[in-house]
């Protein structure tokens, strides 16, 4: 079994529907666990277990020791091989967190070296010579650079990771890989032998992952964002389960926290087919919560097949995170978005797309959701994920975007992929 960590909510979406896709039956975890799997659920019936934490800007000491946590539930749970899942952007602060938890990682599985892998060129983030690419255009001229919490000001993965770890750090050439999962296997032994702990692997397409896969199907300690996973085999060739009949159909929400520029395109061009976009006034949140209830409560009692979104009705600009008062309205937008979906959910809603981690990781929590099933994938590093309905509660379909994923059509098309 493959045990995953890792360090947001959405990002473990986008690597489970990976796993998921290539035939890996696979079980997702939110919060630490305490012990796996949980009840209701057999490691035999997995393939792989997700972690997903909230570790990509907590203290290092927090998202160390988070992952160390999970990583033990994972072993005790059966898990041979893990796999650390970060950002294809690589977000991280020049103290972490990619460094310091792949390092605890390594050093509890007692692995030598492990790859460093970013790319999933099907969402445009490429690697070539050590430097990452967003669509056209290195990570930091790409939007990335002006994140609020985790800005990626240097393209040079060596470099970004090198100054999160004292271990040495080394480059595998797209040239290599080119080679063959042969010759990447043979670098990665001699880079093993010469004590370089992190190999950064250039890869500019799918099959550059599968090679990379494949050289490292044995290594205890794989590292990267979801592509890699998408050049991996898993055993089952069914590994995504329909939606329970309820869930497809019915009224649905979408509730749009994301500070993404993807998401905000995807908001105009649903205001363009004629959803309706209920905003959240940030400076009444209490009252916006309750109104926005009502008006979607009040549409789906004339239209129960119909779609509302939810977003904020000041624009994000650059999201302050950082400075306090950024930071506690940020906070108080997640903690309105949690309210509505409880709200929501307990008048009897059952379909949710989320947009944005944090939104993410907030509507998880307020609805208790900790153990979700993997459905349909939507677009690449997006699915459809139930609740388990276990303890005689209604499952819950979710669709956990991450900020810049999706097309342009997403909140009007994802629908038609709960099925
Ligand atoms: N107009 C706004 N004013 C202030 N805060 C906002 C605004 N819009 C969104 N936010 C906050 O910004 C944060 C956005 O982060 P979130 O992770 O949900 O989405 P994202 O920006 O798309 O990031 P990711 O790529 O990780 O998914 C949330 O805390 C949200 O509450
Ligand atoms: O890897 C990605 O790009 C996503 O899964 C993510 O983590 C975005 O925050």
């Amino acid at each position: 079994m493959l045990g995953a960590i890792a360090d947001d909510v959405t990002g473990a979406v986008d690597l489970a529907s990976n796993l998921v896709s290539r035939g890996f039956r696979t079980h997702l975890h939110f919060g630490v666990p305490e012990t796996l799997p949980p009840a209701g659920y057999s490691s035999e019936s997995a393939d792989a277990i997700v972690v997903a934490l909230k570790s990509r800007t907590a203290p290092v000491e927090d998202a160390v020791g988070q992952s160390l946590a999970s990583l033990g539930a994972l072993l005790a749970a059966g898990a041979e091989r893990i796999y650390v899942k970060y950002c294809s952007t690589f977000d991280s602060t020049p103290r972490g967190n990619i460094g310091p938890v792949c390092d605890a990682v390594i050093e509890r599985m007692s692995a030598r070296t492990a790859v460093v892998v970013p790319s999933f060129p099907a969402n445009g983030r490429t690697l070539y010579r050590g430097h990452l690419f967003v669509g056209d255009r290195l990570l930091s001229e790409s939007s990335l650079a002006h994140h609020p919490l985790t800005p990626m000001t240097d393209p040079d993965i060596r470099r970004v990771l090198a100054s999160q770890t004292a271990a040495q750090v080394g480059l595998l050439s797209l040239e290599t890989v080119r080679e063959g999962p042969g010759a990447v296997r043979a670098a990665l032994d001699t880079f093993d032998e010469a004590g370089v702990r992190y190999v950064v692997v250039d890869a500019i397409d799918d099959h550059d992952l599968t090679t990379i896969a494949t050289a490292t199907a044995t290594d205890a300690v794989i590292t990267g964002g979801s592509g890699l996973a998408l050049g991996m085999s898993g055993p089952s060739s069914h590994a995504s389960l329909p939606a329970p009949t309820h869930l497809r159909s019915g009224p649905g929400v979408v509730l749009a926290g994301s500070a993404s520029e993807a998401t905000h395109i995807q908001l105009a061009r649903a205001a363009a087919a004629n959803v309706p976009i209920l905003r959240l006034d940030l400076d009444a949140l209490g009252e916006g919560v309750q109104r926005a209830r009502a008006e979607a409560q009040a549409r789906f009692a004339t239209n129960p097949e119909s779609v509302v979104i939810v977003a904020p009705a000041q624009s994000p600009g650059r999201v302050e995170a950082t400075s306090p008062d950024g930071a506690a309205r940020a906070a108080a937008l997640e903690a309105a978005f949690a309210d509505l979906a409880r709200g929501l959910a307990g008048s009897g809603i059952r379909r949710f797309i989320v947009a944005g981690g944090e939104t993410s990781g907030a509507v998880v929590d307020a609805l208790g959701a900790h153990d979700l099933i993997l459905g349909q994938t939507i677009d690449p590093g997006v699915a459809w994920t139930f609740t388990s309905g276990t303890g005689g509660r209604t499952p819950v379909a979710l669709a956990l975007k991450s900020g810049n994923f999706g097309g342009p059509d997403f909140f009007t098309d994802a629908w038609r992929r709960l099925t």
